[in-house]
């Protein structure tokens, strides 16, 4: 396993371009499967995840050609659904969480779908069960093997039919497998309680483009009109709103001036305010991000009321679970009190204890509940030696040790790799000493 070595505690300068967005990545690739038309994608972020997902679609026999960096045209023309009953794809399936959504657009072209229990973080339980309701409500029929964790969805002879259905959770993946599923179905769908997200949004954009009929797009009811078929098209996936996040982050952590180009704005929903609240100054600059460099550090803000600032996640338009590690970990040098409420995950908070070891001020409440007190640089982090334990628990460490005072080692860096491209490069461009071993 990959180690990452770093001289923290140096201040950094520069410009930063984002990746193409993994978790819209993610849907974006499961969904060239509804067509047997060549789809070209733009913008594909070089990461394990993603590899991953395209090396599964190949094996499923989706021809794929790349153009360019980041740019893949894909044919699923001729898929081999037998793949999916091999030994070879039970590990395969399960090795990442963005998998799962190959399961809708199988299930709506081909009549099945199946799927290992899918990897991702270990950080809680993760239900899938918002996934396989939507497809027993658009009447498929559904099996799941206890022994091997092995799920299956089939469609009736009749083919799926439209329904209303209301989702128990905004799941973000079950809406988009749900939606994936239901642009073939016959009749009318309407999802109730759908995620909105704006990685959502680009699906049911690049689906529309394909011939689907969705409306609602970025609400919570979703409409859709079934259709016999879809066409090819070509779609460029947004830069990623989580990398986004980290940036602005370690630019705090750091006291380092860093412009992040071509955010789009309109797409970050809370995450600029939720940063401004710990006191960090961010410009909007045309499209881009601007960081000046906090060389008096960051004070954060109360409440209206003066009382601590919470700041929990929430589903889309509310505050990104995936960036409360970062926020956490910016928290331990502000100047100021922080509850962290992590309302989603239950094991997602647990890597306080490494920070706790650098001599952050933290308390766990429980598993879901962190108070930070921050130190206001009055005393920097220790360097020390730290294992990854999911991807972002990865990269708020990368954050911790860059700002530490000397020479940090974080092993399991592959947890990182699976959603951060070239990372060490990036950062060597931008001033900081990092090197992979
Ligand atoms: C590949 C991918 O896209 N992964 C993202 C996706 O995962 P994923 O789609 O797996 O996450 P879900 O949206 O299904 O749910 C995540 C967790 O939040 C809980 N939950 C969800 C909805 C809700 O209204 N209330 C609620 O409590 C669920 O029970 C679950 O524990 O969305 C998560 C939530 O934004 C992100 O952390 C993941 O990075
Ligand atoms: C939780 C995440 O990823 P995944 O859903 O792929 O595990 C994440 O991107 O923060």
């Amino acid at each position: 396993m990959g180690v990452f070595k770093i001289e923290g505690g140096i201040p950094l300068k520069g410009e930063i371009t984002p990746q193409g967005a993994k978790n819209e990545a993610l849907q974006i690739l499961c969904a060239v499967l509804l067509t047997g038309d060549k789809v070209t994608i733009n913008n594909i972020p070089d990461i394990i995840d993603i590899n991953k997902l395209i090396t599964l679609l190949g094996n499923l026999g989706v021809k794929i050609q790349r153009n360019a960096p980041g740019s893949i045209t894909f044919q699923a023309d001729e898929v081999n659904v037998g793949y999916l009953e091999t030994e070879a794809f039970k590990k395969e399936g399960g090795a990442l969480r963005g998998s799962i959504m190959i399961v809708g657009p199988l299930l709506a072209r081909f009549g099945k779908g199946y799927i290992p229990k899918p990897g991702g973080d270990k950080i809680g339980r993760r239900r899938l069960d918002t996934h396989f309701e939507g497809f027993i409500n658009l009447g498929a029929k559904f099996r799941y093997n206890r022994e091997d964790h092995f799920y299956g969805v089939e469609t009736p002879e009749e083919g799926l039919q439209g329904t209303d259905m209301l989702l128990d959770e905004a799941s973000v993946t079950g809406t988009a497998n749900i939606v994936m599923a239901a642009v073939l179905a016959k009749g009318r769908t309407t999802v109730y309680n759908a995620a909105c997200e704006p990685y959502l949004q680009q699906l049911c954009k690049m689906l529309n483009s394909m011939g689907a009929k969705i409306t609602g797009v970025g609400s919570n009811l979703l409409t859709i009109e079934g259709v016999e078929s879809l066409r090819g098209c070509e779609h460029r996936i947004l830069p990623d709103m989580i990398e986004i996040g980290s940036w602005i982050g370690l630019a705090a952590m750091t006291k380092s001036e860093i412009t992040i180009k071509n955010v789009s704005w309109d797409n970050l929903g809370l995450i600029p305010n939720t940063f401004r609240k710990l006191g960090i100054t961010i410009e909007k600059r045309n499209d881009d991000i601007y960081i000046p460099a906090h060389k008096d550090g960051y004070e954060v803000k109360t409440d209206i009321d003066g009382s601590i600032l919470t700041i929990a996640d929430a589903p889309w338009p509310g505050f990104t679970p995936d960036l409360l590690s970062i926020v956490l970990v910016v928290a331990t040098q502000a100047k100021g009190d922080v509850l962290i409420h992590q309302k989603m995950f239950e094991s997602r908070l647990f890597f306080v204890d490494k920070l706790i070891d650098m001599g952050a001020k933290i308390m766990l409440c429980d598993p879901h509940r962190a108070v930070v007190m921050g130190h206001n640089f009055e005393s920097q982090l220790k360097a020390t030696t730290m294992s990854s334990p999911d991807i972002r628990a990865g990269i708020s460490l990368l954050i911790a040790a860059l700002s530490a005072k000397g020479t940090s080692t974080i092993q399991n860096i592959e947890q990182i790799d699976r959603g951060y491209e070239r990372i060490d490069e990036r950062l060597r461009a931008i001033g900081a000493k990092i090197v992979r071993e």
